[in-house]
């Protein structure tokens, strides 16, 4: 059912769910005001998919050239009151803040990894949680508790929990109904529902874009704040300059706890000192690498994941304090707990590997310049020196500047030598002749220019004059099944090795790793 007029636009799912959408001043907000009759997970997460803010909205904000404000905050702050729990209850989640232009997930993922092992051999923290995102394959994968994410049953039962009492709370107010926090701002709201219900006593929080303004930035007294490495991305949003990078993301730091940073531009780091000063931290620390992780197997071992790990441990370690005040680590080696966790995290879709028959997949989400020089080189580390045809598989549909990404990769395989792929193929993330995942829909996309292929076109003719010397074939493909299924036929060709490197956005890595594995979530 479609019923359309120029205030509201209303219509019923499949499963009786009845939406409707306000168009208030030129902007749009939802409310459900019917009860859903079905309550299943997949309920659940085409609800939360109406939060999604639309691309078109994104888009005029961005050209008037509006930032981020108090405002998320202040309704995060105002919803958490709602569904019943006060600023002082998240003191329990003995929050572990981390923000910064990359490498934020991975120290996450670093992090809850050590304290489960401290978890298994001495119950503390009772329960761990970890809040990341974007999601690779399925939502559910951004609220994990002692590494996994929440079931599918309980997404679904604490998703209505928090729908139920927002309702609730709006049906009570005298003031008009007040729309539902948007996609992000829900699962945040959300996760903070599930850890308190679930006796999580440490929890991991990723922040979601910049920092002083996130969502995630709700929490008065988080046990540790650590900002990982600083670069661009997001310019629209945060600014132009690394200083105006770094003020958002030294904005996690609070009064009288202790934050961590890791070496840094000598820019970056006088603002990230200068808002340590103004918000009275308890003390900052500028780490370097940490010896102690020489004889430490990271994955990969390279620099930068050296540096991911040396924050994640001091987080972890500083976090254990908070939960017993004795813990202390014994000097010289690393505690056997952080070994094992910083050996055996497991963070998917990151410089990973995955070997099908004659065919080796390199998986990396990189999307920054800063990080797809270094996927780049990683993949150029790994396939180089081995004999075998090599394609490359890129998109970026995202608010970014795409094409320079894409440069940047050119250039940062080029620096590498003589090789270079045989076979270069671009494709969108979620198909355009077939129905995505619903946990894959991603409304802020351009989709006419999606329809058409234009993006991915376009980067196929850059391509073509960038790479003027050799014979690779460039193709467009409509998505990237039909990339994986390309890449399998050429290994059934030619009965020769191939080395497939897919990279430039999560999304795409993420909707990968489900065709390869044919999973619902990792
Ligand atoms: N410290 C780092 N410096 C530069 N690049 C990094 C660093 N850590 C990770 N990367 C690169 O960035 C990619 C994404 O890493 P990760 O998921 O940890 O970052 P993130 O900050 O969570 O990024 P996102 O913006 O996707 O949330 C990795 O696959 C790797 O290529
Ligand atoms: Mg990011
Ligand atoms: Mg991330």
């Amino acid at each position: 059912m479609l019923l359309l007029s120029h205030r509201i636009l209303c219509w019923r799912s499949k499963r009786g769910v009845v939406y409707d959408i306000y168009r208030q001043h030129g902007r749009s907000s939802r409310r459900s005001f019917a009860i859903a009759t079905s309550r299943t997970y997949e309920d659940a997460v085409d609800l939360l998919n109406t939060l999604q803010t639309p691309f078109g909205v994104l888009k005029q904000r961005r050209d008037a050239g509006i930032g981020l404000d108090e405002s998320a905050k202040v309704e995060m702050r105002k919803c958490l009151h709602q569904i019943g729990y006060s600023q002082r209850d998240l003191d329990k989640l003995n929050v572990i803040h981390v923000a910064g232009t990359k490498g934020k997930g991975s120290t996450c993922a670093l992090v809850g990894s050590i304290l489960s092992k401290y978890r298994q051999s001495r119950a503390m923290p009772r329960n761990v949680g970890l809040f990341t995102s974007p999601h690779l394959i399925a939502v559910r994968e951004r609220i994990r508790i002692n590494s996994i994410p929440i079931s599918k049953g309980l997404f679904a039962k604490y998703f209505f929990e928090v729908w139920d009492k927002l309702d609730a709370a709006s049906a009570t107010s005298s003031d008009l109904p007040s729309p539902k926090p948007v996609y992000f701002r829900y699962l945040t709201l959300m996760s903070y529902h599930v850890f308190l219900q679930e006796g999580v006593d440490a929890a991991i929080y990723e922040v979601g874009m910049g920092g002083e303004f996130d969502s995630t930035n709700i929490v008065d007294h988080p046990a540790v704040t650590g900002i990982s490495t600083l670069g661009i991305d997001h310019v629209a949003v945060l600014g132009k300059t690394i200083e105006e990078i770094a003020w958002h993301k030294a904005g996690i730091q609070k009064a009288g706890v202790p934050s961590f940073t890791v070496k840094q531009t000598p820019a970056a780091l006088k603002v990230i000192r200068e808002r340590a000063e103004e918000r009275h931290v308890g003390s900052l620390a500028v780490l370097e690498e940490d010896p102690r992780l020489r004889k430490v197997r990271v994955r990969p071992n390279a620099p930068f994941q050296r540096l991911n790990a040396t924050l994640a441990v001091a987080l972890a370690e500083t976090a254990l304090r908070k939960l017993d005040s004795t813990f202390e680590i014994p000097p010289g080696a690393l505690p056997e707990e952080f070994v094992n966790g910083l050996e055996n995290a497991v963070w998917r879709g990151r410089c990973e590997v995955k070997i099908e028959g004659n065919i080796t997949w390199y998986l990396d989400g990189a999307h920054t310049q800063d990080s797809i020089a270094i996927a780049a080189k990683w993949f150029g580390d790994e396939s180089f020196k081995k004999t075998g045809i090599r394609v490359l598989i890129f998109n970026q549909q995202g608010d970014r500047a795409a094409m320079e990404l894409l440069e940047g990769l050119f250039q940062a395989i080029a620096s590498q030598g003589s090789a270079s792929f045989d076979h270069v193929i671009f494709c969108p993330t979620v198909p355009v002749d077939k129905v995505g995942k619903r946990d894959s829909i991603i409304h802020p996309t351009d989709s006419a220019a999606m329809a058409g292929l234009e993006t991915q076109k376009a980067f196929a003719r850059r391509w073509m004059e960038l790479d003027i010397s050799s014979s690779t074939m460039i193709k467009v493909l409509p998505s990237i099944e039909d990339a994986v299924e390309y890449v399998r036929s050429l290994e059934k060709q030619d009965d020769d090795k191939v080395h497939a490197f897919i990279t430039g956005s999560v999304h795409l890595v993420g909707r990968a790793l489900g065709i390869l594995e044919g999973v619902e979530a990792l």
